[in-house]
């Protein structure tokens, strides 16, 4: 029985967090069914149910997720959830068809493999938003860009994305032929927890499958003509992997949103304008058009690439928008008319 929580990573948790409860009144949530949870304990997996202080009290954001650690009180081969301790972090998206709402994916969470198709999947403006917003988490990032197998120009493109992110691990795989597969174990780290994200269909349970040695999540096999897959809800579940590794596989992501908490950690995901931007004039430089801004006499001199700053600029309006719904209007406005005279300026300049 594999189910101490000490192999979950219940030790990592403790040390990030400073928390020393009884082992035995402590569970980690592998997944989530409505008010339901499968619960990993030092009793088993075990059903756990809220205390209807927290049924009734905890906005969705409060209420346990995967990857929660918990307080329980086990009772009759199932428990009672007490308390969800205080996360490291959380990886959250803009709910579907919603504005400004959350919707937490996972949370404490060390390491996280964002699967991307060399096929008709791939898109590297989707890349930035994803590591935007892994950054932003305070989650390592790592890069997977599988279907190497089926992709024409697949070395061009592996290529492009590394070039965009030198300190960023990039593979490139086939979940398929298993190319690549040891270089993924490589990056694993024992009682550390990872989690993948990506489209639907774009290999995350194929690729588990791999990790796990066995068939443990059903992969998506309906057929590429009908075009959407099978999944209609997104499920997320926590396994523990042969080296000992906790991996978080999500499920019919089907679009990923920003939901940053902060618009100015756009600019950390860009290395060369984070380098850059050290030699600004003003140390609040948003590289829009400050004078005495050294991103943009980069662009002007040619040593930036022109790509890099657009899609820069793209994120940065998005990330703009999405606050401005729940922050400041006015300086949301003021910065939209920056970007675009700032967009002009620069599609203009292409002309010459
Ligand atoms: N040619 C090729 N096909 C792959 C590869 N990886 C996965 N597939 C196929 O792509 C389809 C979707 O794979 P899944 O692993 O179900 O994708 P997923 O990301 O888990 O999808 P969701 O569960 O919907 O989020 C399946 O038919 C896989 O066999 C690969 O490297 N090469
Ligand atoms: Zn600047």
């Amino acid at each position: 029985m594999n189910q101490n929580i000490q192999l979950y990573g219940w030790k990592h948790f403790q040390l990030k967090t400073n928390i020393s409860i009884d082992d035995n009144e402590i569970g980690r949530i592998r997944n989530v069914n409505k008010t339901n949870y499968d619960i990993l304990t030092n009793q088993g997996i075990l059903k756990g149910e809220l205390t209807g202080q927290l049924l009734f009290t905890a906005s969705n954001e409060e209420r346990p997720q995967t990857g929660d650690w918990v307080k329980i009180m086990p009772f009759d081969q199932q428990c009672i959830i007490t308390e969800v301790l205080t996360r490291y972090n959380q990886l959250a998206r803009k709910e579907l068809g919603k504005k400004t709402d959350k919707q937490i994916l996972a949370t404490n969470i060390n390491g996280a493999f964002i699967v991307q198709g060399l096929d008709r999947d791939f898109n590297p403006r989707r890349l930035e938003r994803m590591l935007t917003t892994l950054n932003d988490a305070n989650i390592e990032p790592f890069i997977l860009l599988n279907k190497a197998d089926i992709a024409e120009e697949a070395e061009e493109n592996v290529q492009l994305i590394r070039e965009n992110h030198p300190n960023i691990p990039v593979l490139k795989i086939s979940a398929l032929t298993k190319e690549g597969l040891e270089q993924i174990e490589s990056l694993l780290q024992p009682q550390l927890t990872y989690i993948m994200i990506g489209s639907s269909g774009v290999g995350k349970s194929t690729i588990l499958n791999n990790l796990m040695h066995n068939e443990v999540q059903k992969t998506n096999t309906i057929s590429e003509a009908v075009g959407k897959g099978k999944h209609t809800t997104t499920s997320r579940e926590l396994f523990l992997l042969d080296n000992g590794s906790v991996l978080i596989d999500t499920a019919g992501m089907r679009e990923f949103g920003l939901a940053l908490d902060d618009i100015e950690s756009v600019t950390l995901s860009f290395d060369d304008i984070n380098q850059l931007g050290k030699g600004c004039r003003y140390s609040d430089c948003t590289h829009i058009d400050e004078p005495g801004c050294t991103v943009l006499e980069a662009i002007d001199k040619g040593k930036l690439e022109e790509s890099v700053y657009h899609s820069y600029i793209k994120l940065r309006s998005e990330a703009e928008h999405y606050a401005a719904s729940t922050q400041d209007k006015k300086r949301k406005g003021k910065d939209l008319s920056k970007l675009v005279r700032n967009m002009k300026r620069y599609n203009i300049k292409k002309r010459y």
